[in-house]
């Protein structure tokens, strides 16, 4: 079941779902979603020289991005054919018993603004702020200001709690993450080389 406007504000209203800060629930909370806004942090992805970016190899990974702040009240212009990640400014923590969905804003994708390239689901357990996957499908330059409302989050209440939710417990890497957050692959169990971030996931390269 998702949830509508009532319950989403009376989940919000109980504690276990957080969404902070909500600082206009009359224009945030839709009638079955709640809009998140663009934050200040972007990871812009470098032209190489590397022959290729292997996603296992977080030094690669973290050679590649470059971070850039924009105030409120200044422009990130994503160009035609641009892939960046970005943030919600909130940060949401979702209980065990749903799942939400990032989707883009119909305005926006009229734009040729897309906000998640693939993926866009957030675990039961999930706590953070949420990396946006901005590509300008479009062939004019985009104005994206951030404060402004980019993506929505629809939350489905499972039949049952997850048993293992998203957490430490099970090494989930991007708990708790602050800004945009670029693959951590290569921390999956299957590529353990020793090479993956060994930094917790704060975005800091072990060097
Ligand atoms: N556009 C998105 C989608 C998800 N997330 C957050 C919430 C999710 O709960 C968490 C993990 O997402 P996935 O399960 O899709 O990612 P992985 O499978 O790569 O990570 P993990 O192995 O940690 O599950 O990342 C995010 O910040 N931005």
């Amino acid at each position: 079941m998702i949830l509508s406007d009532t319950d989403i504000l009376a989940r919000l209203e109980e504690g276990d779902l957080a969404i902070d800060p909500l600082d206009d629930v009359d224009t945030q909370v839709q009638p079955a979603s709640v809009d998140l806004r663009l934050g200040s942090e972007f990871l812009e992805f470098r032209r190489t020289n590397i022959p290729c970016i292997h996603p296992t190899d977080a030094r690669e990974v973290d050679e590649y991005v470059e971070e850039t702040h924009v105030p409120e009240g200044d422009d990130f212009i994503l160009h035609p054919g641009d892939f960046v990640l970005g943030t919600t400014k909130e940060t949401v923590a979702i209980p065990d018993d749903i799942v939400a969905h990032v989707e883009g804003r119909s305005s926006l994708g009229r734009l040729a603004i897309v906000v998640h390239a693939t993926a866009g689901l957030c675990d039961p357990g999930y706590r953070g702020q949420i990396t946006l996957e901005l590509s300008n499908l479009g062939n004019a330059p985009v104005a994206l200001s951030p404060g402004m409302r980019i993506s929505q989050l629809t939350f489905t209440e499972l039949k049952t709690p997850a048993d293992r939710p998203y957490g430490e417990e099970r090494g989930s890497k991007y708990q708790d993450q602050s800004g945009p957050q670029a693959s951590r692959i290569g921390n999956d169990p299957e590529f353990a080389t020793g090479d993956a971030d060994e930094s917790g996931g704060d975005g800091e390269p072990d060097r």
